[in-house]
């Protein structure tokens, strides 16, 4: 039986990605304003992939420790639902750009062992949502996109307060078994639906999208 999860795909980056995710079922699209990866979008493109997106989908803008004339600059030019700061934000910074945007904000927390865990607590006292994804390896160019998972018996049997989304190395054929681990409801996913870095495949979409509701 289809269950209601709720997929977002991140770092989409022509506005037939957008149209084709959103076909797919995707409930978010991520646009991703990190300059040093494969999907990062300016906010001009970004517009134009925001307004690509049928009513519904919730546009989420991420952004690594960015500053306010960045943030100023992406709130200012794109019609946004959602801010995903995937960087090492602090709380405050958290509450600061909830304050100064009015828009929800989901926090993501890296995860590699049971000690990253207590970052979760704090960040949802003041986020919206929170997104666990996997931590760069060391050396890593780009603190997400990596493909990289950490270990779903980590979180499994875990609940929080705020709405979270799994992420990490998720693809269509682990989707499943990642929700059926950790008892997420919503999932993340950016190079596991690609058939190069930045290009989103359409298949790959449809096929992840079903993977996560049916098992
Ligand atoms: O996708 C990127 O290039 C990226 C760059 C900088 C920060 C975050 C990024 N992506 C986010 O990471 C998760 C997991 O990615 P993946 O599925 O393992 O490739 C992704 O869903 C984005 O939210």
């Amino acid at each position: 039986m289809a269950q209601d999860i709720r997929v977002k795909i991140c770092g989409l980056t022509t506005p037939e990605q957008v149209v084709a995710a959103a076909e797919a079922g995707a409930a978010y699209i991520g646009l991703n304003f990190f300059a040093r990866s494969p999907r990062y979008v300016t906010p001009d493109l970004a517009r134009d992939l925001a307004l690509a997106a049928p009513p519904g989908v919730a546009k989420v803008a991420l952004s690594v420790d960015a500053d306010d004339a960045l943030l100023d600059e992406i709130t200012g030019t794109v019609p946004l639902d959602m801010l995903q700061l995937h960087g090492s934000e602090t709380v405050e910074r958290v509450e600061e750009v909830k304050a100064r945007y009015g828009l929800p904000v989901m926090k993501v927390v890296g995860v590699a062992d049971a000690a990253d865990l207590a970052q979760i607590a704090e960040f949802e006292a003041v986020a919206d949502q929170i997104l666990v994804d996997a931590k760069p390896p060391k050396g890593a160019d780009r603190p997400g996109g990596n493909a990289l998972a950490f270990d779903w018996a980590l979180i499994a049997g875990r609940e929080w307060a705020k709405p979270w989304m799994l992420a990490g190395g998720l693809v269509p054929g682990n989707v499943a078994e990642a929700i059926a681990h950790t008892g997420a409801r919503q999932v993340d996913v950016a190079s596991g639906v690609e058939s190069a870095p930045g290009v989103k495949d359409q298949g790959l979409m449809r096929a992840f999208v079903e993977a996560a509701r049916c098992g």
